[in-house]
């Protein structure tokens, strides 16, 4: 049975019309906000990267720095060196793509005058896919630096198949060579990606060496101007930034080193925030959790938060409605 507010709705004429008779005002309104000055549009220009086509080529990266983990289909040793010239030969061509647009998109938008946008998207996509052998054996360091230092990774391929770390210090590698070739958008599409979906933040400018293991991951944070040395682990909630900034620091720090330098062989633990471009943390160091530093330390050094001091008493739960917390 309809109730009877059921039965007046469906016999009210459609109320759409007086409303969409609205739709030239609103579109002229967009128009008008589109022609202020200041306002951001992207009218009449060359193609611009594709977000889309990023990721997937993120994705298609991962399967060949990876081979086998993440396809579908099995590999083997009749079909590998078809699979993977045919993924190399198709992602060729996407890739340079992609690279012209976003080269083509800053000629004619800044107006800087070129003249072989095209010639050096392949010759950029040709790097870095020479690159690919390089990446695969510093991701093999980062995997085993993963494992070593985890005692609840079970396996290799249980990192590599899982972790988030892995993802994001594969994603930053690859963002890196195309960072180092000042590549504009792409390197960032790319690291915001792997942002968006492991909670890590790495930017691609920054420079980290081999054996480089991020464990749980959320919430970790690593600058543009951070340079990481070989052998460092950080864990979850670690910010290595820049200091205070003010309001114009965007025109006048950009390019300058602001996040700090973490030497060889140092462990950061959760949660800790390490600010500032002249501040490094000396090789073999241990910062304990939660620590805030914005000053260097030197080698061999561990820094630790004291503990607040906390009281323990028996629970005000006991026969009691409210909790005394006084
Ligand atoms: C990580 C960090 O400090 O970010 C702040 C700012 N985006 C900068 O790069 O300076």
């Amino acid at each position: 049975m309809l109730l009877d507010r059921e039965k007046r709705c469906k016999s009210e004429p459609s109320a759409s019309l007086g409303y969409r008779e609205e739709i030239p005002e609103i579109t002229e309104a967009i128009i008008r906000s589109c022609e202020e000055p200041g306002s951001f549009t992207h009218i009449n220009h060359e193609p611009i990267p594709s977000r889309q086509e990023v990721v997937s080529i993120v994705h298609a990266l991962q399967k060949l720095i990876f081979p086998g983990y993440f396809s579908r289909e099995s590999l083997d040793a009749t079909n590998l060196r078809y699979k993977i010239g045919h993924s190399v030969s198709r992602l060729f061509d996407t890739m340079a793509q992609q690279i012209i647009h976003s080269l083509r998109h800053d000629c004619f938008r800044y107006d800087r005058p070129c003249s072989h946008c095209s010639e050096q998207g392949y010759e950029t996509a040709t790097k870095l896919f020479r690159a690919i052998p390089g990446l695969r054996r510093i991701l093999a360091t980062d995997v085993n630096a993963a494992y070593d230092g985890d005692p609840a990774a079970s396996s290799h391929d249980e990192i590599i198949f899982s972790y988030p770390g892995i993802f994001a210090i594969a994603v930053y590698r690859i963002a890196n060579i195309l960072y180092r070739d000042e590549v504009p958008f792409i390197p960032r599409i790319m690291s915001e990606y792997a942002h968006s979906v492991t909670g890590i933040d790495i930017h691609p400018g920054a420079t980290i060496g081999e054996r480089f293991a991020i464990d749980h991951g959320t919430g970790v944070v690593i600058g543009e101007t951070t340079r990481i040395g070989k052998n460092v682990r950080i864990y979850q909630g670690v910010t290595l930034g820049a200091l205070s900034l003010p309001p114009d620091a965007g025109n006048r720090l950009r390019g300058k080193k602001r996040h700090p330098t973490i030497e060889d062989d140092v462990i950061i633990y959760s949660g800790t925030t390490i600010l500032g471009g002249d501040t490094v943390i000396g090789t073999r160091s241990v910062i304990g959790g939660n620590v805030w530093l914005t000053e260097s330390v030197p080698p061999d050094t561990l820094v630790v938060m004291e503990a607040p001091k906390l009281s323990y008493r028996a629970s005000a739960q006991k026969g009691k409605d409210s909790h005394d917390f006084t």
